[in-house]
């Protein structure tokens, strides 16, 4: 179990991490979810003691991660894929730390053949195609077999193949009961790996919660209707408890209400309908609303959040959200 609590980090004026609390459990994937530039690499760095918090603290099993015994035994971590060295054999980068960690040679032909690198471990990771060079990570991660597994953004450049083999293994290292972080900026991705998750954004914590219920908060049904009778259905629905705005051509927009009940309305007054189609906003959507107003750098195109609506989805998806 990871347990972040009041974690701050400034460097200098930048704020990267802000006052963040979160348990991290073991058993199920978290996700860690957030814009570029939302505090996540700061965070896993804090985590291990690569940078120290301005305030707060994070510990794992109820320790700093500087004060335990064997830390590669207790928790593996891959931050940059690229921080292997280029001239050394993959198999001998691996031997080099398995010595350096008390770990014999047994373990690091094991995790070779874990993660698909048993027949190019004489080879220099120097010529490594990215998703190697990642495959090697994880590899020097696993190493001593920790129940606390650390991934920041592990399947960024890689190929489908890639991917999908990161997420298997990721709920494999899950289901051993191992506690295991993921970053990433990618909704969609954490949509199919994750179990639980931790959304921030500009350092603070957005949500914390299990995916089901995000998924859940996610569905805000709006229902597209049609119909020559649309000022009474309005005035109607409104009353019923709706949003109705106009939108395109003679289409009606409704919100608060779900598609059942429109079609009751409607017939309960003996109004006519066109078209009654109830859309659900995509679980992509709905990172962006939560996300918006806290990106870094909002790419054109994409509408940040009012601050009304933020504070509206963070105080509906900041559960404590039971793990699974
Ligand atoms: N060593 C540093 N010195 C100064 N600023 C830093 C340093 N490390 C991070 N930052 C700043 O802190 C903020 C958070 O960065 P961080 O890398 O933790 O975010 P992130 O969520 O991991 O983003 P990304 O997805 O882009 O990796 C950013 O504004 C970044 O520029």
């Amino acid at each position: 179990m990871i347990e972040i609590r009041g974690l701050t980090k400034r460097y200098g004026d930048v704020t990267a991490v802000d006052g963040l609390s979160f348990d991290v459990r073991p058993g199920v994937v978290t996700g860690f979810l957030g814009p570029n530039g939302a505090g996540k690499t700061s965070t896993m760095r804090m985590i291990l003691g690569l940078d120290r918090p301005t305030s707060g603290s994070a510990t794992i099993g109820g320790r700093r991660y500087a004060d335990l015994p064997t830390p590669l035994r207790e928790v593996g971590a891959l931050l940059d894929a690229h921080a292997v060295h280029p001239y050394r054999s993959a198999g001998k980068h691996l031997l080099a730390l398995a010595r350096g960690n008390g770990i014999g040679r047994r373990r690091v032909d094991e995790v070779l053949g874990l993660v698909g690198l048993a027949d190019v471990a004489g080879r220099r990771p120097g010529g490594f195609s990215l998703g190697m060079k990642q495959r090697l990570g994880i590899a020097a991660a696993l190493l001593g077999d920790p129940g606390v597994v650390l991934l920041d953004e592990p399947v960024n450049g890689l190929d489908p193949e890639g991917i999908r083999w990161i997420r298997s293994l990721t709920r494999d290292l899950a289901s051993e009961g191992r506690t295991v972080l993921l970053s990433s900026h990618l909704m969609s991705e954490m949509a199919l790996t994750a179990d639980h998750l931790v959304v921030v954004g500009r350092g603070r914590l957005l949500a914390d919660t299990g995916l089901d219920a995000f998924v859940r908060s996610a569905a805000r049904e709006t229902v597209v209707v049609r119909t020559p009778g649309a000022r009474p259905l309005a005035a109607l629905l409104e009353e019923a408890g709706a949003t109705v705005r106009p939108g395109a051509g003679d289409e009606l927009l409704v919100t608060g209400v779900s598609g059942a009940t429109v079609g009751d309305v409607a017939g309960a007054h003996g109004i006519v309908l066109h078209e009654l189609t109830p859309q659900r906003a995509s679980l992509e959507e709905a990172y962006l609303e939560l996300t918006g107003g806290s990106a870094d750098f909002a790419s054109a195109g994409a509408r940040p959040a009012t601050p009304a609506e933020t504070q509206a989805t963070t105080a509906s998806m900041t559960t404590s959200g039971a793990a699974r």
